[in-house]
């Protein structure tokens, strides 16, 4: 049994304010449709099916960033998938929001603006300094309950994740009772045999995360993605470096150049690293060098290659249990999704474990028609579900134990 409160322990019909979290890939100002929406529509839908007039906080992206956008795409997107209507207000906490709040009935569902553009959001503080602040103190007192289901954004203490659990009766929603129960679990499974995890993505922190905190678990870490540029940098590849008005590898490359020289020089066994990379050509055609033909680096990496895909499935398919973490490439384009695509429906075809976790990996299988069902459990978390894997604390998790 968990030690929190559930959606299970809410009587019906009552005024809810619900954390959710749908922040999303943003293309050219346009969000775009993931699981995110399809897993939060099942909780949505059950608050507002049992009577509750149920208002919903989510951030996108971050201040300075170009995904730092409204809300107002979200509620469309939302809106197709409960099949009911979700009302959108401009506003966070001001008089706009608290009028909408006041004037909802019964059943009806509203979302509130970006909870990242009010100031009293971001700083990482502790819940009770959080419940202080003019946000928590102005939306509490209109609602009887606050329902947590912002399981991907569980490790960070911001004022919408942990304040309101200090000031209303707070319960877990859905999609982080599950994903809890579901990753806490998997953190403490025991494998016979090969255990292998596959990890790219764009944020080599959360590699050296995995290659430092897993050691125990994991027999073979595949790398690809940024990270895997990275990697082959510290080994003195002419790799992983920023060129023209890239902007990805050169910063990560300061803040890590000495783990990653330390792991390449003392854990060289326990990863396989790409061989060869997909690049885009002069005529916008997906081409492919191997890695011992780079002489410096000229053009920007998008993906592995396929000696690398050949090189990673035969370890897919002779394991146990695989982990994925992060995309080995650039996958929303079709030209270098091959990487991620092959090596992701490999996993699905063997009757290994499997987990496949990130917000935006998650979405390959519905952008590539993946079965979900072939895999374990599919993860909408990246940051929280590393967390959970490599047994560190999620603030909200605690935040929602300790004021259960
Ligand atoms: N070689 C690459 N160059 C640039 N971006 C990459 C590369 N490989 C993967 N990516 C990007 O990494 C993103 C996923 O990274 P990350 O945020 O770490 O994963 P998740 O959200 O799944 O936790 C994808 O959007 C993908 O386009
Ligand atoms: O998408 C998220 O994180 P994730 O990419 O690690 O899954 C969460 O919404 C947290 O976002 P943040 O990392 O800007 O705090």
């Amino acid at each position: 049994m968990p030690e929190y409160n559930t959606l299970d322990d809410l009587e019906p019909g009552q005024r809810v304010l619900v954390r959710v979290d749908l922040n999303s890939p943003v293309e050219d100002g346009v969000v775009q449709d993931n699981n995110r929406f399809d897993r939060y529509s099942e909780t949505v839908a059950a608050l507002a099916d049992d009577d509750h007039k149920v208002v919903l906080m989510a951030h996108q992206g971050r201040p300075g960033r170009d995904d730092f956008v409204s809300l107002d795409q979200h509620a469309e997107i939302l809106e197709e998938h409960v099949g009911k209507p979700i009302q959108f207000v401009d506003d966070i906490y001001g008089d706009d929001a608290v009028e909408a709040i006041e004037g909802l009935e019964a059943g009806e569902i509203l979302l509130l603006e970006n909870t990242r553009m009010a100031d009293d959001e971001l700083p990482e503080k502790d819940a009770e300094e959080h419940a202080e602040s003019d946000f928590v103190q102005t939306l509490a007192p209109l609602f009887d309950a606050f329902v947590n289901d912002a399981y991907s954004a569980a490790h960070r203490a911001h004022a919408s994740t942990v304040g309101f659990a200090v000031e209303l009766p707070t319960y877990a929603g859905l999609v982080m009772d599950k994903e809890y129960q579901y990753n806490t679990s998997v953190a403490e499974k025991e494998f016979d045999g090969q255990v292998t995890m596959l990890c790219g993505g764009n944020k080599s922190e959360d590699v050296i995360s995995v290659v430092n905190n897993l050691e125990e678990k994991v027999d073979t870490f595949l790398v690809g993605g940024l990270p895997g540029e990275l990697f082959l940098r510290a080994e003195g590849y002419p790799v992983g470096m920023d060129i023209g008005d890239m902007d990805l590898l050169d910063d990560q490359w300061d803040e890590t150049k000495d783990t990653l020289e330390d792991l390449v020089e003392n854990r060289r066994d326990d990863f396989e690293l790409p061989v060869d990379f997909a690049y885009e050509d002069a005529e916008g055609e997906r081409a492919e060098i191997a890695l011992e033909d780079i002489d410096e680096k000229e053009t920007g990496y998008l993906d592995i290659g396929h000696e690398t895909i050949e090189a990673y499935e035969p370890i897919i398919r002779e394991s146990e249990a695989v982990f994925v973490k992060g995309a080995v490439g650039v996958f929303e384009d079709e030209r270098f999704a091959d990487g991620t695509v092959e090596l992701i429906e490999a996993i699905g075809e063997t009757d290994c474990f499997s987990v496949v976790g990130g917000g935006d990996t998650a979405r390959t299988l519905s952008l590539y028609g993946l079965d979900e069902e072939n895999y374990d459990h599919v993860s909408i978390a990246g940051g929280a579900y590393l967390n959970a894997l490599t047994g560190q604390e999620l603030v909200v998790v605690d935040v929602l134990k300790k004021y259960a």
